[in-house]
Order: C-alpha cells, then structure tokens, then sequence
C-alpha cells in the first residue's frame, strides 16, 4: 500500500497539508494575507454579495495566497542556495515579489468590482 500509486498520492497530500501549515504558522507574509482574507470574508457576509461574487473572492484570495506562498518559497531557497548577497539572487527575488506584485493587483480589482457597487 505504502508505495502504491494511492499510497504515494495520499502522502503526497500529507506533505501538501503540511507545507500550508508551515507557511501559517512562519510566514508573516502570508499571516498577513490570512487575516486579510478572513477580513474580506466578514465583509462579503454584511454584504451579502452573490454566489458569482463568493466565487471571484475565493479565486483572489487563493491567487494571492498561492503567489505568496510560492515567493517564499523561492526566497528560501535563494538563501539556501546562496546566503550571501548577489545581484542575480537579488533579482531572482525581486521577479518573484513582481508575481505576487500582479496577484495582489488582480486581487484589487476584483475587489473593487465586487464591493464598490454595494459601497458607493
Ligand atoms: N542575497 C541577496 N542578494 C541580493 N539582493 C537581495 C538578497 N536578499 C534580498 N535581496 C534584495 O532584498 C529584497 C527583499 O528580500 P527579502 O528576502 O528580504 O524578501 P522580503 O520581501 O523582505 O521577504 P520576507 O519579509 O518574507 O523575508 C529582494 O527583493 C532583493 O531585491
């Protein structure tokens, strides 16, 4: 069972579940977004914004979350990799900020589309 195709799949899972809560529980950045997201979520309730609505948010949130879940990622590995400073690491990390650059400005968007009609 262990080294089965369902067996492999399932632990794969495990390491997946557990790669989420080491970014909960380590990085800030992503803390950060958590709250936001939870925030975000209180408000699409006192709004009482459409199912489509509930569907675009998830989509943001997961974007952002995904995105910076990755930059961390790639940053770790960075300073693994080469802990002392380089221009090429410097730009590597920089490329990596800009995708979460353009998640989080997709993100806003959304939002903006999602709540203005209900706020103004
Ligand atoms: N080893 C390095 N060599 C060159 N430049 C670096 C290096 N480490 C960081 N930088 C520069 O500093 C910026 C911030 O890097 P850092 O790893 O501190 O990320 P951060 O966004 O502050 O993330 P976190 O707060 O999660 O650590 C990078 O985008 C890059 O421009």
């Amino acid at each position: 069972m262990r080294d089965s195709f369902l067996g492999k799949r399932i632990r794969g899972g495990g390491y997946a579940i557990k790669g989420a809560w080491l970014l909960l529980k380590h990085e800030q950045s992503i803390q950060v977004q958590f709250v936001l997201a939870i925030i975000i979520c209180i408000a699409g309730y006192f709004f009482d914004i459409t199912k489509t609505e509930w569907m675009f948010q998830f989509l943001a949130i997961g974007l952002i979350m995904t995105a910076e879940g990755l930059n961390s990622a790639l940053e770790a590995m960075a300073d693994f990799v080469h802990p002392d400073f380089h221009n090429k690491i410097g730009h590597i990390k920089d490329i990596a900020a800009g995708a979460v650059f353009i998640a989080a400005i997709t993100a806003v968007i959304i939002g903006a589309f999602i709540y203005f009609p209900y706020i103004f």
